[in-house]
């Protein structure tokens, strides 16, 4: 281990994580259950049809233009169910005296809407999406000269409430704020008292088949917590809980609540047929006397009947109680019951308090579509809303609702708990992602590596194409296009590099209590459908100077200034065969110390071997010189005695030196 960097150990840690995601990824691929719808059946049994209570929720006349919530208002009163069994209710957390105006005007227009969208069974409901079609009244089945007759007249209809709505909007007082407006006077939005306002009520008799129709701006003081949209919704629970139809919410594009699960209750409370003690519902649910009753008849499972009349003005004071901001203090709404406080992803917050009692619930998807929503346009307007998801899952998985707790000490079911880790692991992977993008440019910058060098390098190599490969035919088997996948690569390294990092920051300082979260509103757009707007940007990435793009950008600039130093070769000299990283950075002197007295004992290992060498090399010497020298010996010994052999033969050394002379240099023995 102590061969290996930081950069490696950072890498460890993040292809880690990368695997639990992977886990979790693939997890819902595995046997997903498909639930068949049949609407046609409901005609059979309209009797039995509950009563649905819808919200709707603005929070900002501008991010959400009122036609956008007067579009979804229409939509929902049209809906092709018993107007008797329907209620909607608009919370205005903007206090806006302009959305107000709209939805008034929009009553008006509802009383046509609604028999024409019966009348011809209009499937799209919200107006601006039905009038949208260039081909205008002929792009629908039903073409009969009524018919166009009727859609151009209800066109201009719609234009003129269009017109209404976007004329007061230019108006900076759009009109006197007296009469029905006058509360709006001498208030702002963040301090203002609860305004409850019936703007249609069906038991006045004035028209039959349209549902009620209440407007809530729930009361607002600036050192109290509003909890956002949570807040708003609870708000919203309670006042239904008075003045509403006693059946199932509808709260969010698709998402059904049944009144038992919003009050507290789980399916094992229900087995055992607990029935909660009066001083229990107060606790739960505050010291409002008609919502305890209201709450208490809903658990005991004694409902209203569709004969009887609810008079909702009747319920206005009362109302008005429950709304204000010091209701909820002591109670359990927001922590046990309705829609639970804490994070700014409460949808996901409260859908895992609901499984986590043993709740199920089915995903409906028929054909064509129930609801629909819209998607932000623009890229700033993505990162907004998704910084705002990944800090709210953040928050979630480090809160007493992570999904780990509430499988181990709850009745969340470990399939559940992997379907929420994946959700939250969306939001927890942008840091080890961010983390991983810019290890590659660090280590092309300080010349180091963190990837295994060799066959381990295939490893990755066979990863990254087996994901490539996989991502891609997936594409193509759901009728997408490869520009569509090439585009969600490259839009997912921009989210998680800005809006994925962000988020994260922005949720570790909540927990560290450095700064609390806040709830940015995704703008809408008043055009989503087209009118040749926004064609200029179709198919681009448009950015703006919005500091979510910061970290990115940086990430970019880093990414080119590592690639042209890699170019032009003004990398630093690797050092050894060390993976050098931080680590290194910081233990320079050290490091240097280490390399010379390695060099050293390099060279003194060389000196030794070439003194070792010498030392042989003269040993061999001596050992010739001795030979040689009793060679010498030796030979001088045979001198001598042939010397005196030849003496006494007779031989005399000056006669054998001439006739040496004489003969030349021949020698003879
Ligand atoms: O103080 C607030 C803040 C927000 N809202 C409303 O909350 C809704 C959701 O906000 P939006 O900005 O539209 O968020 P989206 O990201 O589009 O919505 C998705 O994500 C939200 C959680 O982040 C969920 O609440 C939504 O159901 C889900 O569709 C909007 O209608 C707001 O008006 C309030 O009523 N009061």
């Amino acid at each position: 281990v102590n061969n290996y960097s930081i950069p490696w150990f950072v890498a460890l840690v993040c292809e880690s994580w990368f695997t639990f995601s992977w886990i979790f990824i693939f997890t819902t691929q595995w046997t997903p259950a498909i639930v068949k719808t049949y609407p046609d059946r409901l005609l059979h049994s309209v009797q039995e049809l509950p009563r649905v209570d819808l919200f709707v929720t603005t929070a900002d006349d501008v991010l959400e233009p009122p036609i956008i919530t007067v579009n979804t208002v229409l939509s929902l009163l049209a809906l092709d169910y018993p107007a008797e069994k329907l209620a909607c209710y608009v919370s205005d957390d903007g206090f806006s005296p302009l959305t107000f105006h709209a939805l008034q005007q929009a009553s008006h227009f509802a009383k046509l809407w609604i028999p024409f969208c019966k009348k011809y069974h209009v499937q799209i409901r919200a107006p601006f999406r039905f009038f949208c079609d260039q081909n205008g009244a002929s792009s629908y089945q039903n073409t009969t000269p009524k018919f166009r007759e009727e859609w151009l007249w209800m066109k201009e209809k719609y234009d003129n409430l269009c017109h209404k709505i976007e004329e007061a909007s230019h108006k900076s007082i759009p009109w006197q704020l007296d009469g029905e407006f006058a509360v709006f006077s001498n208030s702002d939005r963040k301090n203002h008292p609860t305004i409850i306002r019936v703007i249609w009520d069906k038991n006045e008799g004035l028209f039959d088949g349209l549902p009620h129709l209440i407007y809530i701006s729930r009361e607002k003081r600036s050192n109290h917590p509003h909890h956002f949209k949570a807040g708003a919704m609870n708000v919203l629970y309670i006042g239904a809980g008075l003045a509403g139809l006693q059946g199932p919410f509808y709260g969010g594009t698709n998402c059904f609540h049944r009144r038992k699960v919003i009050y507290g209750l789980s399916p094992y409370n229900i087995e055992k047929g607990n029935i909660i003690s009066e001083k229990e519902l107060k606790q739960k649910f505050g010291g409002s006397e008609e919502l305890v009753k209201s709450v208490a008849d809903a658990l005991e499972g004694r409902s209203y009947s569709p004969h009887d009349d609810i008079n909702v003005s009747n319920t206005l004071e009362a109302a008005s109680e429950v709304a204000s901001c010091g209701y909820e203090y002591a109670n359990g709404w927001g922590q046990q019951v309705g829609w639970i406080y804490g994070s700014i992803t409460e949808d996901v917050q409260t859908g895992l308090t609901i499984h986590r009692k043993g709740w199920r619930s089915e995903m409906c998807t028929p054909n064509p579509i129930g609801f629909t929503g819209c998607a932000p346009i623009g890229l700033p307007t993505a990162m907004t809303q998704q910084k705002r998801w990944v800090t709210g899952m953040v928050e979630i998985f480090f809160s007493r609702h992570c999904p780990i707790l509430a499988t181990l000490f709850g009745n969340l079911p470990f399939r559940m708990f992997l379907a929420y880790m994946w959700i939250i692991d969306w939001g927890l992977r942008s840091l080890p992602q961010t983390c991983y993008v810019s290890l590659l440019t660090y280590c092309i910058i300080t010349n180091s590596n963190f990837l295994p060098k060799g066959w381990g390098l295939w490893i990755h190599v066979t990863i990254f194409t087996i994901h490539t490969v996989c991502t891609l035919s997936e594409y193509l088997a759901t009728g997408l296009s490869i520009r569509a996948w090439w585009n969600n690569q490259r839009m997912s390294r921009i989210r998680t590099t800005s809006a994925g990092f962000l988020g994260f920051l922005s949720a570790l300082f909540k927990l560290l209590r450095i700064s609390d979260t806040v709830f940015d509103i995704t703008r809408k757009d008043e055009n989503p459908f087209g009118n040749g707007i926004h064609d200029s940007d179709a198919g681009r990435f448009t950015f703006n100077e919005s500091p979510v793009f910061v970290p990115a950008t940086t990430i970019l600039l880093s990414q080119l200034i590592a690639l042209s130093m890699k170019l032009l070769g003004l990398q630093p000299i690797k050092s050894g065969n060390n993976e050098c990283g931080i680590d290194c950075a910081k233990r320079d002197p050290e490091h240097h110390a280490d390399t010379a007295l390695l060099e050293a004992k390099k060279i003194a290992s060389q000196y030794q071997k070439e003194a070792d060498k010498c030392n042989s090399g003269m040993e061999t010497c001596e050992e010739a010189r001795e030979k040689a020298e009793s060679a010498i010996v030796a030979q001088k010994k045979l001198t001598a005695l042939w010397e005196l052999r030849a003496r006494r033969k007779g031989w005399e050394e000056w006669v054998a030196k001439s006739n040496t002379k004489s003969h030349g240099n021949v020698q003879y023995a």
